[in-house]
């Protein structure tokens, strides 16, 4: 099909306002139309998770909340591959679109889903690539998909179509916001295509950079000048993160001390030199990740008792809860409660955390941990519960409710990342009122305050970490002090709304810039 036949077939399918159910059936939401306002700009949000509708971390929080957060500003909405999550989650998906092959990329159909708060959501939807039991990236066994390179390649081609106006849809983005490697060909597509709309792109963890052997050069359309130091070429791969990096307008990651860290050889898994040259010519900044409000313990749905600040029966209620759910000695309720909430992955440093395990229980502490992830972590949290029981009991899984009320639940949160680009676990937690234990790194480091409303330890060491768990210790022995820090905690600024400035004035110096150069 060609492009011309793809659009005016998409008209056709708009006009018939085709409506596509799939899976359960929901009440139609009212659709809130975005007022038209000059300063208003089109921004298009290309992403591989929505918390929503699909999530495996913090990806998908970031990708809900933050267009939410900037939509009284722009007209945000968020391009997202039609997982079969996504095509069954229950919402109206209307048939607006499509898309033509190129190269190895197949074609494909665009939906649109209305979110009942009115935010609108384009799905790729192509059953071949997308609807597949398993996870975003890959099957239950944790296996990546062997056609992710196509999978996410076309995700940032159908952003460039939008952009070129070749998806069948009015709606052309005045700027397009790609984030982490599954949407780092975004940029990349619309430079090699001569289009003048701008991106941005975020980098949310650079240890995954979606790496592929340079063979697949022509299935994905990528032009031979793309395949250099300078590019998208790492260490003779050709890498979809790196791309983001190479062509975007600007580039942010999501917290100022991270984005200082990922110049240097520690933390810049080998694109530290490639950064900071970014950095140096000012293209380069960190915008630290905000919560959305649905974190907020006096009206969560997801809590068996809603709670302020100095409410610390609502917290025994969820502390109680989660002990009965890890099967915790109730007999150890005289002692804190710590929680992990984690993607059970190496840069979470749960090593250190099974090492000190010991100690904790020694102490008098209980520890519940819920979390997915590599076959090795979870087998290393599992001996802990067999070693401990009744003191340690873990989850083996992804549940939104559980967490919630374990972050409700708690005294303290153990997040002892090696690196962390900003952290949401440690702003719930806080939020909920119970005080994050944590490495001085990254994100964690900009979000708590030693010794006010966390406890953060230097080194990625069990010296420095244990330092740190025994002086939570301590204040936990000292109510009036214990609960004067969970005040602190619970009263951080870290909303969205009242973090979102530094979007704007960035969306706004690349919109300018652009129109400067044209
Ligand atoms: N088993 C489980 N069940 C239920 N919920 C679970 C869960 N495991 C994790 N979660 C949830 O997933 C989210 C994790 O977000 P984080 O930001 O803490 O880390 P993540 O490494 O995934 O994100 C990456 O992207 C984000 C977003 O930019 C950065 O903050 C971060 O540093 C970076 O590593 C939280 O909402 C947490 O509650």
């Amino acid at each position: 099909m060609t492009m011309s036949n793809a659009a005016v077939q998409a008209q056709r399918i708009e006009r018939q306002d085709q409506t596509m159910r799939v899976g359960a059936s929901r009440p139609a939401p009212q659709i809130r139309t975005v007022q038209e306002n000059e300063n208003k700009k089109k921004i298009l949000f290309v992403t591989s998770e929505l918390s929503e509708l699909i999530k495996t971390g913090g990806l998908g929080d970031v990708s809900a909340a933050l267009p939410r957060a900037l939509r009284p500003h722009h007209d945000v909405r968020v391009l997202l591959p039609g997982y079969r999550q996504v095509m069954q989650s229950g919402h109206p998906i209307r048939l607006v679109g499509s898309l033509a092959g190129h190269a190895a990329l197949p074609g494909g159909r665009i939906g649109r889903i209305d979110l009942d708060d009115g935010l609108i959501v384009y799905v790729l939807i192509s059953p071949e690539l997308y609807e597949r039991d398993g996870g975003p990236y890959g099957d239950n066994r944790n296996q990546d998909w062997p056609d992710n390179h196509i999978r996410f390649a076309r995700l940032g081609l159908a952003a460039a179509d939008f952009a070129a106006g070749e998806a069948g849809i009015s709606w052309r983005p005045d700027l397009i916001h790609a984030h982490d490697w599954p949407a780092g060909l975004a940029p990349a597509y619309l430079r090699w295509r001569g289009q003048r709309t701008p991106s941005v792109f975020t980098i949310h963890n650079l240890a995954y950079q979606g790496l592929w052997r340079p063979e697949c050069r022509a299935e994905l359309a990528i032009p031979a000048e793309a395949c250099r130091m300078e590019r998208m070429e790492f260490h003779g791969q050709l890498s979809f993160l790196k791309a983001g990096i190479a062509y975007a307008d600007r580039i942010t990651t999501v917290s100022a001390t991270y984005a200082r860290e990922i110049t240097t050889p520690d933390f810049g898994c080998g694109l530290e030199g490639f950064l900071r040259e970014k950095a140096e010519h000012g293209l380069l900044c960190g915008i630290p990740n905000g919560i959305d409000e649905s974190w907020e313990p006096e009206t969560d749905a997801h809590l068996l008792r809603n709670f302020g600040v100095n409410d610390w029966e609502g917290k025994a209620v969820h502390a109680e809860h989660v002990r009965r759910q890890f099967a915790l000695e109730p007999s150890g309720s005289s002692g804190p409660l710590f929680v992990v909430v984690s993607r059970l992955v190496q840069q979470k440093g749960l090593d250190l955390t099974h090492a000190l395990a010991e100690t904790l229980v020694a102490h008098g502490g209980q520890l519940a941990v819920l979390g997915r992830g590599e076959p090795a972590v979870e087998d290393s949290m599992r001996q802990l519960a067999e070693r401990f029981p009744g003191r340690v009991g873990v989850n083996i899984g992804f549940e939104e409710t559980v967490a919630r009320r374990m972050f409700a639940g708690a005294d303290f949160l153990l997040m002892p990342s090696r690196y962390e680009p900003c952290g949401l676990s440690q702003l719930y937690a806080q939020r909920f009122g119970s005080l994050p234990v944590a490495r001085k790194t990254g994100g964690l480091a900009d979000t708590i305050e030693d010794g006010v409303t966390g406890f953060l330890f230097e080194e990625p060491s069990l010296d420095s970490y244990r330092e740190a768990l025994l002086r939570a210790f301590r204040v936990f022995a000292t109510p009036s002090l214990f609960h004067a820090m969970r005040c602190r905690a619970m009263a951080v600024p870290c909303f969205w709304r009242q973090t979102i400035d530094p979007y704007l004035r960035l969306y706004r110096q690349v919109l300018e810039s652009r129109h400067g150069e044209a």
